[in-house]
């Protein structure tokens, strides 16, 4: 528990308003309590954004990128510490979160070449002068992340962010206090600026008061894709503030000839149900050749789903899968598959709420095929549809069919099937005979329609962290040879 989680100026202080609790969901204990952020509080962490920015922005790129080198060797050092915090605040088996801990430790290297490859300076000769394409930081930037990765998310907008230049006001989940907490420790330990990086922490009232803040020059998001768009509509007429949105999705994942079940198998689990299905970009939708193949495939995965081991996130040997983020996050998954059977969809594999103070659930599989008027929604939680289909180009239709895309796959032998649905789905992530989670940090990442705003962060983060300016440079006014008509000299 900590009274002083605000870091505001280099310093912590303690949340002036009203107070709120995180609760390890896995063992339904309160493990985080503090006060939230107030309005005053908030433009107390704007303003000494704004004052930090021009000595951070004035810096020597590599003095920038030594602080970020020095955080990432304190990531590594913190390591095993980091990933038991994730996993008490998210429920997720520490399996996984010692691995979204390496990817805030590899994230440093990625940005600086990203920074480099995407924004660095470009030089080209030109007579009697240069052209330059150099790039300039926005200025003070909001960060808001979700809970399903606390560290990892928030820090790929954060680590680019630093090294282009900006200063950072960093607004975390509130179902996630203590890992922003015990990340920003190791910023202040890697001696970032005072005010450079400040951590407001409180729920959405702490949210509002940020992204309507007059004194933002961005907004970097990742999050639902209802407040994704409550942000997008709040920027709405004001293209002097850039805004970043990665949002959900409602995955499609189709399966085509495979001569082999198993491995397919495997990539569907991998895609639906890891993190207890709580990535954006799991698949939510499977679709199913309705023949005897597709029959085999879908008799091996109700057989595989059912002996997934859902346990805490410490139980040894580990589970696949832990703890969703709450219990009323794992009961609402069980009322949205029970919706779902009321509606005339068929139970493949029953998913269950195993105690109603915490948050596992087992992994749930309804078929679909014969439910008309289905939602499109964002299920966020190991919850898979069954689509079992007749035709090709109408099961692509059909995934084409959502407000959403972020993820889509296709499981098939031939890749000429894979060439077709490539050209055809509207997706920013298209894999084939791969998972559709896990996507790199080296590619960019993000989606189309209510999954974005086409500012793919990842390797593509460094685009939104700065601005491009064009400059033509002569050491001095020299007069051109020839002048242009109706001049005289
Ligand atoms: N596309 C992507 O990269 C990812 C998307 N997600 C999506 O995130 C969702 C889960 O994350 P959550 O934490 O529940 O998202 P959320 O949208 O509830 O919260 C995200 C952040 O926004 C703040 N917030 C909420 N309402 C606000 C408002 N009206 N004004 C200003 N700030 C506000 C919250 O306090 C939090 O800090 C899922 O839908 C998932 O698909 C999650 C991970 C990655
Ligand atoms: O942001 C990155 O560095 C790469 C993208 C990434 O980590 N994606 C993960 C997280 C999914 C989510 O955002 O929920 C994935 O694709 O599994």
């Amino acid at each position: 528990m900590t009274a002083e989680n605000q870091f505001i100026n280099g310093r912590w202080q303690a949340g002036a308003g009203d107070s709120f609790k995180s609760i390890d969901p896995a063992r339904n204990e309160v493990i985080w309590e503090a006060g939230s952020a107030t309005e005053a509080q908030v433009n107390e962490a704007v303003m000494a954004a704004r004052e930090a920015f021009v000595g951070w922005a004035d810096m020597a790129f590599e003095d920038r990128l030594a602080i970020c080198q020095k955080f990432a060797s304190l990531l590594e050092q913190n390591k095993e510490h980091l990933a038991m915090v994730i996993a008490r605040e998210t429920g997720k088996p520490v399996w996984e979160t010692r691995t979204e801990v390496g990817a805030m430790i590899g994230k440093v290297a990625i940005s600086e070449k990203a920074y480099k490859e995407r924004t660095g300076t470009v030089e080209n000769p030109m007579p009697g002068a240069k052209a330059f394409i150099r790039h300039k930081p926005h200025g003070v930037v909001a960060v808001y992340g979700p809970y399903n990765f606390p560290g990892h998310l928030p820090n790929g907008h954060i680590v680019p962010s630093l090294l282009a230049g900006n200063t950072v006001v960093f607004k975390p989940s509130e179902l996630t206090p203590m890992v922003a907490e015990e990340t920003v420790k190791l910023w202040e330990k890697a001696g970032i600026p005072a005010g450079v990086l400040n951590l407001v922490q409180g729920e959405v009232a702490t949210g509002k008061a940020l992204s309507a803040h007059p004194q933002i020059d961005g907004l970097y998001f990742t999050g639902s894709s209802n407040t994704g768009h409550l942000l997008h509509k709040q920027f709405g007429g004001r293209p002097d503030k850039i805004l970043a949105l990665e949002m959900g999705g409602n995955n499609p994942l189709i399966v085509k000839d495979v001569s082999d079940i198993d491995a397919a198998v495997h990539n569907i689990v991998q895609s639906a149900f890891i993190t207890s299905g709580q990535r954006c970009t799991c698949a939510r939708r499977l679709f199913v050749p309705n023949n005897e193949s597709g029959r085999k495939i879908i008799e091996r995965l109700v057989e595989v789903t059912e002996n997934i081991l859902v346990d805490d996130y410490e139980a040894d040997p580990q589970p696949f899968m832990g703890a969703m983020i709450s219990a009323k996050a794992a009961a609402q998954m069980v009322d949205a598959q029970n919706a779902l059977l009321q509606s005339g969809a068929t139970s493949l594999v029953r998913m269950k709420q195993l105690d109603d103070k915490k948050g596992f659930v087992t992994p749930g599989i309804v078929d679909v095929t014969n439910v008309d008027d289905m939602p499109d929604e964002e299920h966020f939680g190991p919850l898979l549809k069954v689509y079992r289909y007749g035709d090709f180009d109408a099961a692509i239709a059909e995934a084409n069919n959502t407000r959403y895309g972020l993820s889509a796959g296709i499981l098939c032998d031939a890749e000429s099937d894979y060439r077709y649905f490539f050209k055809r789905i509207r997706a920013g992530i298209v894999n084939w005979n791969k998972p559709i989670t896990g996507a790199s940090s080296a590619a960019p990442f993000g989606g189309i329609g209510a999954s974005g705003n086409h500012r793919a962060s990842a390797y593509y983060a460094a685009d939104y962290c700065a601005y491009p300016v064009a400059s033509v440079e002569a050491e001095r006014s020299t007069l051109p040879e020839s002048l242009a008509p109706g001049l005289k000299f």
